[in-house]
């Protein structure tokens, strides 16, 4: 199969060189500097460094609209602030196209709220057979080769398949889901509960500090989902509790990166100009809020994200206010904010 990669990212040029091993694959890059810097170290030094691409990987740069001709997937692997932009470019496509960002785009202006990968595609491209590629996945680790579980969600079994079909292989199994809409919601919901717990580790509340935050944060993110459409089932798969899990302990991981540095006492600007990778969970934990709050949905862990991600609270301040919340059910059913002993 011939694979279009776009965004030479951490998680593009993992993808990518995964797939270069059975199939014809470019990875496209936003600016031909970087596409001839990787090209030419056949390494991407930015964003993976240490691991050589393989002879059979092109790499190129260029528009994406004249990108996709004759490819049987495009994948879109750049961060939620560019999926508009490159699902714009895509219309007309007849490949399927999958897209492998975790997040909900920021809102556009004060009378709209941010929208979900999937959100994006049925605003500003329908016509293209679109799904998502997500679950718990370092880009390190599959660029390594190490054993990895997938999950592609879409409406479209030609998507589904695509995607099986690309990347399915001994140590990447990809599982199967409808649920595109369970599948987005825990991928972008978990970035934002892997800073919670960064800050929990970073504060050394303890282990059961983190379990308690983590098997809370499963409750919003299932609550949020299901208000959403979303399916119960998928928050306990890949991308919910798998990614949740993954993102939330381990130390690869740029959101929970970002916690444990403002537990340090580093201003947010300074966390993420450490990085130099993208943390969504930064970008989209106001949106997640915002659109909890206008479904009567309580997040409180993520609210409490947004206090600290937005300078309102410290670290302790947001803390004593998730262990100073009034007894509420264990049940992780939708429950209106304002009966908060329905949830919590
Ligand atoms: N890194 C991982 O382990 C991993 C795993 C799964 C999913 N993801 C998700 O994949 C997405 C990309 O993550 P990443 O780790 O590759 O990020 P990254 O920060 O490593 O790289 C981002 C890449 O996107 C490119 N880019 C930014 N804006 C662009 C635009 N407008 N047009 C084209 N390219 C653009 C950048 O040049 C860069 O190459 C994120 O949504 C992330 O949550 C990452
Ligand atoms: O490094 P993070 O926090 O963006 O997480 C990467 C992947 O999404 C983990 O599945």
């Amino acid at each position: 199969m011939k694979i279009c990669v776009h965004g030479a990212g951490a998680w593009g040029t993992a993808v990518a060189v995964n797939a270069a091993t059975r199939h014809e694959v470019t990875l496209w890059a936003r600016d031909a500097a970087q596409a001839d810097a990787i090209s030419k170290a056949r390494e991407n030094t930015r964003y993976l460094p240490g691991l050589a691409l393989p002879a059979s990987l092109a790499v190129r740069a260029g528009d994406i609209g004249q990108a996709h001709a004759g490819a049987g997937l495009v994948i879109v692997a750049t961060p939620m602030a560019a999926l508009r932009e490159q699902l714009v470019a895509l219309r007309g496509c007849t490949a399927p196209v999958a897209w492998l960002c975790k997040g909900v785009e920021p809102a556009l202006d004060a009378t709209s709220f941010g929208l979900l990968a999937h959100e994006i595609w049925v605003q500003v491209a329908p016509d293209l057979i679109a799904g998502v590629l997500s679950g718990p996945s370092f880009a390190q680790e599959v660029a390594e080769g190490r054993p990895t579980a997938l999950v592609a969600a879409s409406p479209h079994a030609a998507v589904r398949d695509a995607l099986v079909d690309a990347f399915h292989g001994p140590a990447l199994r990809v599982y199967a889901n409808e649920d595109i809409v369970g599948v987005e919601v825990g991928g972008a919901v978990k970035n934002v509960l892997a800073i919670a717990t960064g800050l929990c580790d970073g504060l050394a509340l303890g282990l059961n500090a983190r379990a308690a935050l983590i098997t809370r944060g499963l409750a919003e993110m299932t609550r949020f989902g299901l208000a959403l459409g979303a399916r119960a089932e998928t928050f306990m798969g890949l991308s919910g509790l798998g990614d949740l899990v993954l993102t939330s302990t381990g130390d690869l991981s740029r959101n929970r990166k970002v916690g444990l540095l403002l537990a340090q006492g580093r201003t947010l600007a300074q966390a993420v100009d450490s990085l130099g990778h993208v943390a969504e969970g930064v970008y989209c934990a106001r949106t997640v809020v915002q659109r909890a709050r206008g479904l009567g949905i309580e997040m409180p862990i993520a609210e409490g994200v947004v206090a600290l991600l937005d300078g309102r609270v410290s670290p302790q301040d947001a803390v004593a206010a998730l262990t100073g919340r009034h007894p509420v059910p264990e049940s992780v059913q939708p429950g209106a904010a304002a009966s908060p002993r329905q949830s919590s």
